[in-house]
């Protein structure tokens, strides 16, 4: 990652980023700007790139060439606080099975958060948004024990449990019934109208929420 130069865009924004899988370019010298208060609908076929995309821009996958930038500031400058403010929901969901609803959320929760709240008020908040979702009570089964949609539901509450200025969402209207569809939506729409960043992908269209920019990674 190169260093900084005259960076102008507030947000995310990635510079001549090429990223390639098994020698395969999925990308080549793409520019990209996610601004503060924008939700961004990343489009595209079957292998297409867009995971790739995704985990490339959340650190965890890295590109050939290119820089990006958080804020101005290259995402792994020791003074960004890039991975601090990012929550990125794979299609995985990143859970573990061994461990209860609870001490999943907890676990996130608490790395985030670095003691800053009481284990109490965090299961209480854990409570809360189980309710909301639809799977109240459910703290203490395994995560191994639910449902598809109910596990996705689990890894949905890290976005109201922890405190972010950007969210990198694979697919995440997958495997939900209407209800939660809904309820997503607006939470994502309250998190943009609260300056957040959002990158999400979806192969349908979701008519629940308006975005502000398409972006499309295609086959060649
Ligand atoms: N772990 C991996 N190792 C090697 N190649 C991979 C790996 N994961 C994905 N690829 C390849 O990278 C390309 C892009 O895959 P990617 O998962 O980014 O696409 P996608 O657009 O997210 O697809 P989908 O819509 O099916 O989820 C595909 O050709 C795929 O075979």
């Amino acid at each position: 990652m190169s260093q900084s130069k005259d960076i102008q865009f507030d947000g995310l924004y990635a510079h001549e980023l090429t990223v390639s899988r098994s020698e395969q370019i999925l990308l080549e010298d793409a520019d990209l700007h996610l601004a503060p208060s924008t939700i961004t609908y990343l489009y595209g076929e079957n292998g297409a790139g867009k995971t790739s995309l995704m985990r490339c821009l959340a650190g965890l996958l890295p590109s050939d060439q290119g820089s990006i930038y958080w804020n101005k500031q290259p995402i792994n400058h020791p003074d960004s606080s890039y991975f601090q403010d990012l929550i990125f929901l794979a299609h995985s969901l990143s859970m573990k099975n061994e461990l209860t609803i609870a001490e999943n959320l907890s676990f996130y929760a608490n790395l985030r958060l670095k003691g800053g709240i009481s284990q109490q008020s965090l299961s209480k908040q854990i409570s809360d948004v189980l309710l909301e979702l639809g799977i109240g009570g459910l703290e203490n089964r395994m995560f191994a024990e639910l449902s598809a949609g109910q596990q996705h539901k689990v890894a949905l509450a890290r976005l109201i449990l922890e405190p972010a200025k950007i969210w990198i969402l694979d697919e995440p209207f997958v495997n939900l019934d209407q209800k939660t569809r809904g309820w997503l939506a607006a939470k994502t729409l309250e998190f943009k109208n609260n300056g957040g960043v959002v990158l999400f992908t979806s192969h349908h269209h979701i008519d629940e929420l308006p975005v502000d920019q398409k972006v499309g990674v295609e086959h060649e």
